[in-house]
């Protein structure tokens, strides 16, 4: 039974019905069974997490379901979801506001907001962000109809889409030289191109996660962004698997990547035709118009002096913490963090209730990320990119095309971090490498040899 608006007082209130609020909520709910613990959120479902496996020490897998909040209400009976956006915190008072006129007061507040998409040239209608149920079907809506459109940011969003998309033309514009540059390097990067000029044939691989179905396409003539007051939860893995994400034509991938550039400007097919006749008129200083037959509903031109016309842009370019309206803070960037930070938030919470001290939970030891990129299983782990080591660190590699790609940061004869593409089988060894700081000088390139079976040294 959901709180009744107006003020109530609780002992704890988390904010947020994402993967961390519904986490803190469910573990001070177990710690703390005699009080009442107030989810407030702004979204109608909440998330929640299922069949938890701890695949190694900090490497977990789980799903993820999209829930009547009745049902963790059913699960956790002192849980109380109260949905409404909360529109004001005044921590002095230990109160928060809420839309629906409501006040709470807390003893103890875990704020769980999330992110929204940090889109560039927000605004304009014909730039789409991706981020919760509704945004990923009014992307889906749109791309039914386009034949060509222009994916901007080189991160999670965008490795995804370039990949799933299918009957659609993509320009892919990057500010880096090589793709992925959140998870990978250029090595990396190398391995995983290929994938994207072939025909996609197979099979998905096995995925454990749960699926977000969604209704098909309807007919629309400009873009539809969704509404971007919503504060709906997080996408996250395998959020495209229920999606048909395909535009109108035959072919499975044509990828054009753009490297080295961001976006300069976005114009209107009218302002794209008076660029034309400049073109035509004065060919020195004119644009560098990419030759087409169409015209296009939108234009975009690159730092690079190239324009593309195209349905729609998607701004696949971060994201900003939700809290804007009541606090700056920090967001969670992954799925698996979230989990981890509301869980650990509500061990500090409680805690600090009950006048106890805690360690820093072993999650936080190591960042681990295990995703699916190209359809093959990625992992990453510790210092993955060299992250913070300067000069002094050394890399080895390993690279089957096709098949799988390892490569491993050593500092001082110590791993410090690693990539794996394709089914290494090695994330457990790694992790417990990376976590215990052997000397590992003495197996040099053996440490990668494909015809030593590392596990049974280090295991
Ligand atoms: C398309 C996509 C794919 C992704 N894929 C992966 C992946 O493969 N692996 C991975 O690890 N991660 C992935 N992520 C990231 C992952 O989904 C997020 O990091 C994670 O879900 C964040 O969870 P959260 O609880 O912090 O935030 P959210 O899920 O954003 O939840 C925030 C909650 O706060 C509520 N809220 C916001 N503002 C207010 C307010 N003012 N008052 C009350 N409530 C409010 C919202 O309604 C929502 O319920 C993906 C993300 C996207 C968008
Ligand atoms: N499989 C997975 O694990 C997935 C995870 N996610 C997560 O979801 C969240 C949102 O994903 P996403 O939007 O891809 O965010 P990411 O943070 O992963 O990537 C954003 C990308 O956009 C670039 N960028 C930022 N601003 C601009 C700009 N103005 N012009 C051009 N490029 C720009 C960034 O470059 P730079 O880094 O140089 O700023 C970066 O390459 C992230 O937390 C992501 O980790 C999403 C999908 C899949």
């Amino acid at each position: 039974m959901a709180a009744t608006p107006g003020k109530a007082r609780s002992r704890f209130v988390v904010v947020g019905g994402g993967i961390a609020g519904v986490t803190c909520a469910e573990k001070l709910a177990v710690d703390f069974p005699s009080e009442d613990i107030f989810l407030v959120t702004a979204s109608p479902v909440i998330k929640a997490v299922t069949n938890f496996r701890q695949v190694s020490k900090t490497l977990e897998e789980f799903d993820v379901e999209e829930q009547p909040s009745s049902l963790l209400e059913q699960r956790y009976p002192n849980i109380k979801v109260i949905h409404s956006a909360v529109k004001q915190l005044k921590s002095d008072e230990h109160k928060i506001f809420t839309e629906d006129g409501s006040e709470y007061t807390y003893e103890k507040l875990c704020l769980c907001a999330g992110a929204k998409p940090k889109l560039i040239f927000e605004g304009s209608p014909y730039v789409l962000g991706i981020r919760d149920t509704d945004s990923a079907k009014a992307f889906q809506k749109n791309l039914a109809r386009a034949e060509r459109i222009v994916v901007v940011g080189n991160g999670g969003i965008a490795l995804e889409l370039v990949y799933e998309i299918e009957g659609c033309e993509v320009i892919w514009a990057i500010k880096d030289k090589a793709i992925g540059n959140t998870f990978f390097d250029a090595g990396a990067a190398e391995f995983l191109i290929p994938k994207l000029t072939a025909e996609k044939q197979e099979t998905p691989i096995e995925c454990k996660r749960t699926k977000y179905t969604m209704e098909g396409s309807e007919k629309i003539e400009r873009p539809i962004a969704a509404p971007s007051d919503k504060l709906g939860s997080a996408l996250g893995p395998d959020w495209h698997e229920g999606l048909q994400l395909k535009g109108t034509k035959e072919f499975s991938h044509k990828v054009h990547i753009e490297i080295l550039c961001e976006v300069k400007k976005i114009h209107s097919q009218q302002e794209f035709i008076q660029l034309q006749q400049t073109s035509l008129a004065f060919p020195k200083e004119g644009k560098n118009v990419e030759p087409d037959e169409v015209l296009w509903p939108v234009y975009v031109e690159l730092t690079n002096g190239k324009i593309y016309g195209c349905n729609f842009i998607v701004s696949a370019t971060g994201v900003v913490p939700n809290v804007k309206p009541f606090l700056d803070s920090n967001n969670m960037r992954l799925w698996t963090q979230a989990r981890q930070m509301g869980w650990y938030a509500a061990k500090c919470m409680a805690a600090d209730a009950s006048g106890e001290s805690i360690d820093l939970d072993f999650s936080f030891e190591l960042f681990a990320h295990v995703t699916k990129f190209f359809n093959y299983k990625v992992v990453v782990l510790g210092k993955f990119n060299a992250q913070g080591l300067g000069l002094d660190h050394e890399l080895m590699l390993r690279c089957t095309k096709g098949q799988e790609y390892v490569k491993v940061v050593m500092q001082n004869g110590r791993m410090m971090g690693a990539v794996l593409i394709g089914e290494t089988d090695l994330e457990e060894t790694f992790e417990n490498l990376i976590l215990n700081q052997m000397d590992l000088s003495a197996y040099g390139e053996d440490l990668l040899n494909p015809d030593i079976d590392i596990e049974d040294y280090f295991d």
